[in-house]
Parts: C-alpha cells; structure tokens; sequence
C-alpha cells in the first residue's frame, strides 16, 4: 500500500488540514508518511518566480518547467519512482477504481498547477521516468490543483489498510453507490417522527426482505432521476427491476 505522499504547490498551507482526522491519525501512526513542498523552493530568482506569457499568445500565465523539473529531480527516487499524479480540467475522470489502484502504490507524487497550467514538457520529461497520471476530478475548472489534491488523498488514503480500522485488506468496495453500480438509497435514523416527517415505516418493519426491496427501488429511482448515464452501463439492472 501507499507508504509516502508527496505533494508540490506554491500553496503548501493548503495542506494543512491533512494534519486533522483521517490522514493525520494514519501519518501519526506512521502507517504512512505525507511531505508538502512549496514550489518556489527550487526558484533562484529574487522573486522566486514560478510562471511566464504563454507562447503562442493568449490570456493568463503557464507554470515555468524548470522550477518543476528541479523539484521532481529533488523528488524522485529512480530506485522506486513514485506515480504522478496531476489534477487538471483535461484529464481523465478521476474514480474509485483509480484511486483504489494508487492506494497500491508505494510512492505517489501530486502536483498542483495554477494559472493556465503547467508547461506541458515537464509532463512530458516525467513520462520518461515515471507514471504520468493527468486527472480531472469533475467538468469544472478551480484557480488550482490544491482543493483536487486535497479530495484524491482523502480518497486514497481511507482505503489503505489500517487507516480507519477498515479491514486488512483492500476489497475491492463499488465506489459511492449501493449495490449494482446504482447510487445510495436514502437513509434515516431515530426519532422515527422529527418536525412532521415519518422514517419510511418499512424500515421499521423488521421485515429485511421488504427493506432490501424498498432500498432497491429507492437506488434505481435515484439513479434514473440523477445518474442516468450509470443505468446505462447497468442496462441488464434496469430490465431485471
Ligand atoms: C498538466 O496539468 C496542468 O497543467 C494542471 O494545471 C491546472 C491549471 C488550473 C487548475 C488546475 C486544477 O485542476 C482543476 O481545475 C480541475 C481538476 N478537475 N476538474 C477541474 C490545474
């Protein structure tokens, strides 16, 4: 599983709230360590500048290789490099599945890119000495990587083994959805009346053959009326409902 994360920004405060919770119980107990490193500690100019024009033209600033390529060459370990992984707008969706496959890895090293984006030969420079993994987290744009970085550790890190008292092993769990690639049924707890509003009263049935049913239609209801796009690839759910 992962033992060490390292993470790059000109925001290494960002991270702080790493410290807290999840993470930070799993780095104090030296299941894992996480090393935040600011940029600009590999410029040598008196402004310790980190970005330029783009070539080509246009708006905005792109993110300097050199000081990029000085803090991977600080970084990397060639003995056991570690997989790099960038949040970016144009990447590949992010998904449990990955993130299930980087809580297997050693070494994992996230770059946070702000502005336009980072010049995309450093990319290019790293692919000739590790995993390159550039990754969008959703079809929105953020002013940085920070706040992705932020949501992938989480995501990474509660799989590893030991972290939350999960089992020790990583099972493989159907990301964020119930059963059947369908999203979650609703869920209630006591009182069984609050303001005016009953808990389903099958759920206090004690019946747990009508429940399984009830959270079943409540999953496929869901998922028709939010994520169509998953009963597609569950077509065979959607004919058995
Ligand atoms: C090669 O990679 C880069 O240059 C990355 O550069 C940038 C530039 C601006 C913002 C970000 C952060 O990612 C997102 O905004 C994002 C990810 N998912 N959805 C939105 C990254």
């Amino acid at each position: 599983p992962v033992q060490r994360i390292d993470i790059v920004s000109i925001f290494p405060e960002y991270f702080a709230p790493l410290g807290l919770s999840l993470v930070g119980k799993a780095v104090a107990s030296g299941l894992l360590a996480v090393d935040v490193h600011d940029l600009r500690d590999w410029t040598h100019d008196r402004h310790r500048t980190v970005d330029d024009t783009p070539y080509g033209g246009g708006a905005g600033m792109v993110m300097k290789p050199e000081p990029w390529g000085e803090a991977l060459d600080a970084l990397v370990d060639p003995e056991q490099p570690p997989v790099l992984v960038v949040p970016t707008p144009s990447g590949v969706p992010f998904t449990q599945a990955l993130a299930h496959e980087w809580a297997h890895e050693p070494r994992l090293l996230f770059a946070c890119g702000r502005y336009e984006g980072i010049d995309a030969r450093v990319m290019d420079h790293a692919r000739t000495r590790m995993q390159v993994r550039e990754v969008s987290l959703g079809d929105y744009v953020l002013n940085g990587g920070e706040v992705a970085v932020l949501a992938m550790v989480e995501a990474v890190v509660r799989l590893i083994p030991g972290v939350i008292g999960n089992p020790e092993s990583l099972v493989e769990e159907s990301y964020a959805e119930g059963q059947d690639g369908l999203l979650e049924y609703p869920v209630y707890t006591k009182p069984a009346s609050w303001r005016g509003l009953e808990v389903p009263p099958v759920l206090l049935s004690g019946d747990h053959g009508k429940v399984d049913a009830w959270r079943r239609e409540q999953s496929l209801d869901r998922t028709r009326a939010r994520r169509p796009d998953l009963l597609a690839a569950e077509g065979a759910v959607a004919d058995a409902s």
